[in-house]
């Protein structure tokens, strides 16, 4: 490998399993333009991660550039049940991560791997405070869809009404967006969340909205086209999605799982093409044991095969372990798989899938689009109601199975089987299929070289390459604020050379 001058960038993310995956395709994508690039997160995560996943202390070539991870410890132990409680463990992370990221910050420079720009993703604001405060640039990756964007953006600043405590039922009005019914609006906006600080921590997001110089999203323009387009006049945002598609390094095997995924491609292979419901509610979503039976009752009844992830909720959650009713997995036999996590790209493009019936999450739902697959939408909270609004009446790919948690409605056995049945067969299923490989078209061409994300993308690493040279013309001057001593630092070493790339001095280098 000839001598390269790498641009660092540091990708500092909230440790959630769909905040972490986003944040960290995006990371891949960026290495694979020729940036080199360090993930973090907490500590906790970390030791998950490098138990479930393939990441380690070495620099991981990616495409052009290369990827590594450091992690931070968030001043907890091991086994504190308050990381559980984002209510207490957000602040918490506030405070260690303003202290712990600008001494990572320093450290990378000191070893000759400045960092010349920041990016988060939400709920961890203060990122950007951070940079400010080092004199450095950042950027934000908005891990939902624009729709979801351009609420909380019209909420935070009071620019049309939304549900209230004298107005819970009144319906939503956004430009270039469907009229959104009360419960289709994000429901941390609901005044009767149960996840208020949720609410608080993507507000707290808005009013840093200023700071970022460019708002990364992982959609894609032809996905949400007139919103964008609405939108990028009012905030400097940058669609840069799917994500998950990385037509430029395909076989990069580092992945941000917190849990071995179980083997089921083997099972998917054994089965006809287009015969497998494939069951997901994501990371963070747990349904009662009475609404969990009537799903199982209902695949039973349906006919159809299936795959059910049924992720162990975490000790300290609160959550109860739910149980299989009576005899189910007996009666269900070969028909059926369960797992406690899945290889969930794999399996969405897996010819045997016929459909996904997931919670909405923004990541499954791009997923979902992207790999041209059905869904039976099952929302519960969150961006979540919005994305299945998107999903069955905009995209028109899915079925609605339920409106969200805040219905508070057992979906019934007899609900769920036909559902099943209108998303696996006959007029409704046929086009929603052709609907959805419509969208998987259109994200491949917007990932592929030269179409909108991959534009977006380039343009975003020569602006991060641009104002990295100012970063240390700056540096050079600067001797008044808190980020004197890093910029002088930066200074002294210029941009890293990775002729024989180092990690914390070792030379380390895997493919
Ligand atoms: O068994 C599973 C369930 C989920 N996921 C991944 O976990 C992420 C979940 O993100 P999403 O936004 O859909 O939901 P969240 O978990 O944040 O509610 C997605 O990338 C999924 O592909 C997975 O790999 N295996
Ligand atoms: O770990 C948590 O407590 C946590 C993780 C993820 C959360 O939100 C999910 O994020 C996705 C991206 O914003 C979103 O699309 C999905 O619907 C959410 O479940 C919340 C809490």
């Amino acid at each position: 490998m000839g001598s390269e001058a790498l641009v660092h960038v540091l990708l500092v993310s909230f440790p959630g399993q769909g905040h972490v995956n986003p944040l960290l395709r995006l990371g891949k994508r960026l290495a694979s333009k020729g940036l080199l690039v360090t993930f973090t997160t907490p500590e906790s995560i970390g030791k998950a991660m490098r138990k479930a996943s393939n990441i380690g202390e070495e620099l991981s070539p990616v495409g052009d550039g290369f990827i590594r991870f450091e992690f931070f410890e968030d001043g907890w132990d091991e086994d504190e049940i308050r990381r559980q409680d984002l209510d207490q463990y957000l602040p918490q992370l506030e405070k260690v991560g303003k202290v712990l990221i600008p001494e990572m910050i320093r450290r990378n420079a000191e070893q000759g791997r400045p960092i010349s720009c920041l990016i988060n993703n939400p709920f961890i604001p203060w990122v950007s405070d951070v940079a400010d405060s080092l004199g450095l640039p950042s950027a934000m990756l908005w891990v939902q869809s624009c729709a979801c964007f351009t609420s909380y953006y019209y909420y935070y600043h009071g620019l049309v009404p939304f549900p209230s405590e004298t107005a819970m039922e009144i319906d939503v009005q956004l430009p270039c967006m469907p009229l959104l019914k009360h419960d289709e609006v994000p429901s941390f906006l609901y005044p009767t969340t149960p996840y208020p600080f949720l609410r608080r921590a993507i507000m707290g997001q808005y009013k840093n909205l200023d700071k970022p110089f460019c708002i990364l999203m992982d959609t894609f323009q032809e996905l949400e086209h007139e919103i964008i387009e609405y939108m990028s006049k009012i905030s400097p945002i940058k669609t840069v999605g799917p994500l998950f598609m990385n037509p430029k390094a395909p076989n990069a095997t580092v992945k941000g799982d917190f849990m071995k995924a179980d083997d089921c491609v083997g099972w998917l292979d054994s089965k006809p093409a287009s015969s497998i419901v494939y069951v997901s509610f994501g990371s963070v979503v747990y349904l009662k044991q009475d609404q969990w039976d009537e799903i199982a009752y209902g695949l039973l009844n349906s006919g159809v095969n299936f795959l059910w992830v049924m992720k162990p909720p975490h000790k300290d959650s609160g959550y109860e372990v739910l149980k299989m009713p009576e005899g189910f997995l007996e009666k269900a036999g070969d028909r059926g798989k369960v797992v406690q996590w899945s290889p969930q790209e794999q399996v969405l493009a897996h010819p045997s899938v016929a459909c996904f019936v997931t919670h909405c999450g923004w990541n499954s739902t791009m997923e979902a689009l992207t790999s041209g697959m059905p869904v039976v939408a099952f929302p519960q909270w969150g961006d979540q109601v919005t994305d299945a609004k998107y999903l069955v009446d905009v995209f028109k790919v899915g079925v609605r199975m339920c409106r969200g948690e805040a219905e508070n409605k057992l979906i019934t056995r007899d609900v769920v089987e036909q559902c099943l049945r209108e998303a696996t067969s006959g007029p409704k299923a046929e086009e929603m299929k052709q609907n959805a490989m419509k969208w998987s078209t259109a994200a491949e061409a917007a990932v592929a070289e030269g179409g909108s994300s991959d534009r977006n993308i380039q343009a975003f690493v020569d602006e991060v390459k641009r104002r990295s040279l100012e970063v240390l013309a700056a540096s050079g001057k600067s001797t008044a604020n808190g980020g004197a001593d890093l910029a002088n630092k930066v200074a002294a070493n210029g941009v890293a050379e990775l002729g024989e790339p180092k990690v914390n001095g070792e030379l380390k280098v895997v493919s």
